[in-house]
Formats: C-alpha cells, sequence, structure tokens
C-alpha cells in the first residue's frame, strides 16, 4: 500500500543536535578500495538526535531501556492535532479536542520552523497534562520539538509525569505539512540493549 509520509527528519553530517551533544556523523569506514568489494559505513550519534524516542532511562537511572519498550506502541492508529505555536501545551491549549479513545497523540505545533538549527526556546509540555491525557487514554505522545520539558529544565518534570503515567514519548517530528486527523502510525525504535532512547523512522498515513 501506498500513500505513507515521512515525518522524520533526514540524518546528515549537519542536523542540529543539543547544545553540547555528540555531533551527527556517517563516514565510510572500510571503502571499496581497501576492501575491494563493499563500502562499509559507521555511525556516531547521539540517541536524542533527530527524530528518536526516549526511554525512561534517559532521565530515570533505573527506568526501562530501549528493549524492555513495548514495540507495538509505536505502530497504530495516531490522532494528529494542531496547536500552533502556543507558548506551553496544557490543558487549555487542547480544549475543545476529543481525545476519548486516543492511544498515540501526535501535535504539530510549527514552533521548529528552521530544522538546520536547534531552537532558542521550545513550546514545553505543562506537567499536569500527564494524568488528563492518561485519563483519555493516551500512550504515546510525539510532538514536532526536541523535547517536551524547556530547554533548559534540569528537573525535567514533563518527561517525568509523563513516565509516571505510562505515557512513552516521540520527539523531533516533521508535522508543518500535516494536517488534522487520524493516522496510522509507524516510528519504531532500534532493538538497542543499552538504550536510553533510540532514532526511528517516522510516518503516517492518512485513515480512509
Ligand atoms: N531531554 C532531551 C534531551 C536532553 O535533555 C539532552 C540531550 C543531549 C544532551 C544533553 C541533554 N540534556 C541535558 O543537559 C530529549 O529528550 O531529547
Ligand atoms: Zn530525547
Ligand atoms: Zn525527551
Amino acid at each position: 500500500m501506498e500513500n505513507w509520509i515521512d515525518i522524520s527528519q533526514v540524518l546528515h553530517d549537519k542536523i542540529p543536535v543539543w547544545p553540547g551533544d555528540t555531533p551527527f556523523e556517517y563516514q565510510v569506514s572500510w571503502g571499496m578500495e581497501k576492501s575491494g568489494s563493499v563500502n562499509v559505513g559507521q555511525v556516531t550519534m547521539s540517541t536524542h538526535t533527530g527524530t528518536h524516542i526516549d526511554a525512561p532511562f534517559h532521565f530515570e537511572s533505573d527506568g526501562k531501556k530501549v528493549i524492555d519498550l513495548d514495540f507495538q506502541l509505536y505502530i497504530g492508529v495516531a490522532l494528529v492535532i494542531h496547536v500552533d505555536k502556543p507558548a506551553s501545551i496544557g490543558l487549555k491549549e487542547l480544549e475543545g479536542i476529543n481525545l476519548s479513545g486516543v492511544k498515540r497523540l501526535l501535535i504539530r505545533t510549527d514552533a521548529w520552523q528552521d530544522k538546520t538549527a536547534f531552537p532558542e526556546s521550545i513550546p514545553h509540555i505543562e506537567p499536569e497534562l500527564a494524568a488528563y491525557l492518561s485519563e483519555q487514554g493516551v500512550q504515546l505522545l510525539g510532538l514536532d520539538l526536541p523535547s517536551v520539558d524547556p530547554l533548559d529544565s534540569k528537573e525535567l518534570n514533563a518527561h517525568h509525569e509523563l513516565n509516571n503515567h505510562g505515557i512513552h514519548i516521540l520527539e523531533g517530528l516533521v508535522l508543518n505539512q500535516i494536517e488534522p486527523g487520524d493516522y496510522e502510525l509507524a516510528a519504531l525504535p532500534l532493538p538497542l540493549e543499552q538504550g536510553d532512547g533510540s532514532p526511528v523512522r517516522a510516518v503516517i498515513r492518512k485513515m480512509k
């Protein structure tokens, strides 16, 4: 079947990363000339580069690693909503949106426009929203932003509250062309045994 839309950031050597984090690098470490038959690549990257998921181990020392997460959560029906450039995302911003029975929620904010640079500031998820979202049935929250907390946060309250309510985090989506509505989503993390996070290839397809 067709009509799948790629909502992932392209991984290339200039992709912006969290200030101070490992730059992304792809290299052919064993080229044709040396190997005689093949190009073999090597990738150096932070697990929080581009479009990626967070495992609880990212913000809790005894939290689950990527391999421990239920991969089924990252495949299935998702609702895309558009909350245009909010200061933050709380109950007020979701007023009038029916989330009952929504398991996967993707929020388009358009607040990170220039994906060639890391943003200066971003709208954050108000930690109190976690309880409401989980009441509605949300288990996966995706955003077109590099974090669910303010960029200067050390407490990471939204990360913790979402995790406390069983809500998994998907960050760095590209949603600027995506109309709100019901979609199928696939955004599988790699089977990283030690992973605190993982890059994903995120794609969606409009539900008929
Ligand atoms: N919480 C952010 C990442 C994050 O906080 C971070 C990523 C790389 C290097 C440092 C980071 N944060 C703390 O200084 C995220 O989930 O992607
Ligand atoms: Zn992350
Ligand atoms: Zn995060």
